[in-house]
């Protein structure tokens, strides 16, 4: 069970906490003076009270240093820590606990951002402009879990680019058990947040950063031809089975199967992957193969937990130079001379692969959107075993695409006007809109803007559409 946090303990913990790190003496000094003036005024009129003073100051003088290595005696043996750095996500995990319970208030040192996904004050509203969060900064504080206080302390680490953020949590005793329980009860409440969402994680440089966490959009949302999707999905889904795992172990292959997703900008790739990660429950990592290196690359391949989804966007980009227009320093402190500045090699991208890190539960999806630059090597069997193409729209997917928008609710969310929902005109309304529009050149992501344009009128939808092909 866990106990709510106890002020008034919390402020003689809070203390006890900033003699820690200020160190005992510096907070009971002033108190020791204040207590000194006092007894040289009684004292004065026999005429001994320099005397005393004399004699305590020598006795604080001898005594400091060992209360000084007694509490760093005490800390070192008898206490156990933590330490979570940022860019992993037991640290989204352990600070989502603290924030939703509001404990990071008894902090006294915050650092104040913008835009942070911390909580904002409780009078700010939540879709504010430019609303502020508050986190924690170069200090702590200290909580009580099951009934044993806890000191929670964020420390920077490093400086410029490479500056990281950790936590850590400090109890008193040997055992660790608290903490792990902690980090145990974070981790189930954090899940239970993100249950049905599909968190997506970016990279900066070569460390995976949380994005932002979705609602699971369903498969039936990203429009393809049926006889492709299908088969996708089965496949992907036979190949997550435990028994394929034991199947592929037993013969001694690599379990691991590449899906190759091609088309043109804006036919539903990336869609599609977010979508399958949600409907397998995973998490996606996703890496644009232009914005990184060999290194970064297989760095961020080596930090991958098990079962996610890893997207590996414009493959295509694999093996160019990326020309830069003067000499800069590179964010990992590297300096590279004008046009020297590589992207993914081909080796590189086949070394990672071919590698142990595209293994242990993972999809690999790669996309790319020309296929015919990819180099033969890449797209052989083994390293891309399913490929799958994803054309304009043809009239099936207009008239597809129109349903989503007009149709009715394929879930929860609410899409559609009142009124629209099982309107019968909505089947002869496609049909009509499909035949308007020429097949094959435009892009399903070109169709559904300019359907949410007119979300509240399909009839708008309807009358519109010359004006808007002409326009483009
Ligand atoms: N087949 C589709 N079905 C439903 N929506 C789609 C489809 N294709 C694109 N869209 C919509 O268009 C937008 C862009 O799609 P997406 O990013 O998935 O395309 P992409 O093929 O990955 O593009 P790129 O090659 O440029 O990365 C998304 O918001 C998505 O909702």
């Amino acid at each position: 069970m866990i106990q709510a946090t106890n002020i008034k303990n919390l402020d003689v913990l809070r203390r006890l906490h900033l003699a820690g790190s200020r160190s005992l003496l510096d907070i009971l000094l002033p108190k020791f003076s204040r207590i000194m003036g006092f007894l040289h005024r009684l004292l004065d009129r026999k005429g001994q009270s320099l005397t005393y003073v004399v004699y305590l100051l020598g006795i604080l003088a001898i005594v400091r240093p060992h209360i000084l290595s007694f509490t760093h005696w005490l800390r070192k043996y008898y206490t156990s820590t933590v330490y979570i750095q940022s860019s992993n996500e037991t640290y989204d995990m352990l600070t989502y606990w603290i924030s939703s319970r509001g404990l990071e208030d008894a902090a006294r040192s915050f650092i104040a951002k913008v835009n942070s996904n911390r909580r904002s004050p409780e009078n700010t509203p939540r879709l504010a402009k430019k609303a502020i969060g508050f986190s924690p900064y170069n200090g702590g504080f200290c909580f009580w879990y099951k009934n044993k206080p806890l000191f929670y302390r964020v420390n920077e680490d490093g400086v410029g680019y490479n500056k990281r953020e950790e936590v850590s949590v400090t109890c008193l005793g040997r055992s660790s058990h608290i903490l792990k329980d902690l980090l145990q009860d974070c981790r189930d409440e954090y899940l239970n947040s993100t249950n049905h969402k599909t968190t997506i994680f970016g990279h900066h440089g070569a460390q995976w950063k949380k994005d932002r966490t979705k609602a699971i959009r369903p498969l039936s949302t990203v429009i393809l031809r049926e006889h492709e999707k299908a088969p996708l999905i089965q496949d992907i889904r036979d190949f997550l089975e435990p028994k394929t795992r034991e199947w592929y172990n037993r013969r001694s292959l690599p379990y691991r199967r590449g899906y190759l997703l091609h088309g043109p900008p804006g036919t539903g790739k990336s869609s599609f992957s977010l979508s399958i990660a949600g409907e397998l429950g995973m998490d996606i990592y996703t890496v644009s193969v232009p914005s990184v290196d060999d290194q970064s690359l297989s760095t961020l391949f080596r930090d991958l937990p098990e079962n996610c989804v890893v997207l590996l966007e414009d493959i295509d980009a694999v093996g160019s130079v990326c020309p830069r227009d003067r000499e800069e320093d590179d964010p990992l402190g590297e300096s590279h001379p004008r046009g020297e500045r590589k992207g993914v090699t081909l080796s590189g991208l086949l070394n990672v692969l071919d590698g142990i890190a595209s293994q242990e539960n993972r999809v690999l999806i790669m996309t790319t959107n020309h296929i015919e630059k990819l180099d033969k090597a890449l797209i052989r069997p083994g390293r891309v075993d399913r490929r799958v193409e994803f054309p304009l729209a043809d009239r099936d997917t207009i008239k597809e695409i129109y349903h989503y928008i007009f149709g009715p609710l394929m879930s929860a969310s609410s899409r559609n006007p009142p009124g629209v929902e099982g309107d019968p005109l909505v089947e002869i309304h496609a049909t009509d809109f499909a035949q308007r529009l020429p097949e094959e050149r435009l892009s399903p992501a070109q169709i559904v803007s300019y359907l949410l344009q007119h979300r509240y009128s399909p009839k708008d939808a309807l009358e519109n559409i010359e004006a808007w092909i002409k326009a483009m």
